[in-house]
């Protein structure tokens, strides 16, 4: 794996896919473990107001503030500490571990950016990995705007509409994302029997612990420890 070119390639596109980074079957374990936390149909979490607004549906977890430490391996995995210090620099924190879960028939997520983007040198970092296949069959495919960690607040408008330059990211199984969370970025909605992903986010040193408690979309700026829109976008 040659690191260094990674990391350019993920400072050049404001993201960076690589497929096979971790084995079926650690992934199959995780993916049980999710299915069993969740079940098909879980209760939204966020208010009606945000799932409305944001055209947003999706279920988070963070298991490590249960106890359940399932996930720890992956955070330790010394090829993916190698990877975001190449990234990020040597000092950097992991914020959290977030798992998102959405069930069939539902929307994915509107166009966002996780932070502002104001100050371009504070954001937080998305590691993802998916426990199970993207497919257009499944949908909730991950959309990329590429680049455009470098070009400020996501444009207002329409939260879910087809932008020109957008990538589409089909994960599989084991894919590692690293996503910046300036990106502008949405996922589709899911046609299959349910979609997740696991999220070790992690920040530059210097970064304020809750730097994803405000996050952009086309529509709004929403505050999540308050559940409030704190800005309206037209
Ligand atoms: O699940 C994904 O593919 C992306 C989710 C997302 O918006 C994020 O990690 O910030
Ligand atoms: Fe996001």
């Amino acid at each position: 794996m040659d690191i260094t070119a990674y990391a350019q390639q993920f400072w050049e596109e404001g993201y960076l896919v690589i497929e096979n980074f971790f084995e079926d079957e650690l992934m199959d374990q995780l993916n049980q473990k999710i299915i069993d936390h969740f079940g098909m149909t879980p209760d939204w979490d966020h208010s009606d107001e945000f799932i409305e607004k944001s055209a947003t549906e999706v279920v988070p977890w963070f298991p490590a503030r249960e106890g359940v430490l399932d996930f720890q391996v992956i955070e330790n995995d010394p090829r993916l500490n190698e990877l975001t210090n190449q990234v990020l620099g040597d000092k950097w924190n992991l914020l959290y571990c977030m798992i998102m879960f959405s069930k069939q028939g539902t929307k994915g997520q509107a166009w966002h950016q996780d932070c502002p983007p104001e100050n371009s040198k504070q954001f937080n970092l998305n590691r993802l990995i998916y426990t199970h296949d993207i497919t257009p069959e499944i949908g909730g495919e991950t959309l990329v705007y590429p680049n455009s960690h470098k070009m400020g607040e996501l444009t207002s408008g329409k939260p879910d509409e087809a932008l020109d330059k957008q990538v589409v990211l089909t994960p599989k199984k084991g894919t590692l994302v690293l996503l910046h969370g300036h990106t502008w970025h949405r996922v589709l909605p899911i046609k299959g029997a349910y979609r997740t992903s696991v999220n070790f986010r992690s920040t530059p040193f210097g970064t304020p612990e809750d730097i994803t408690d405000i996050a952009v979309y086309r529509n709004m700026r929403y505050k999540f420890s308050t559940s409030e829109v704190i800005e309206e976008r037209v």
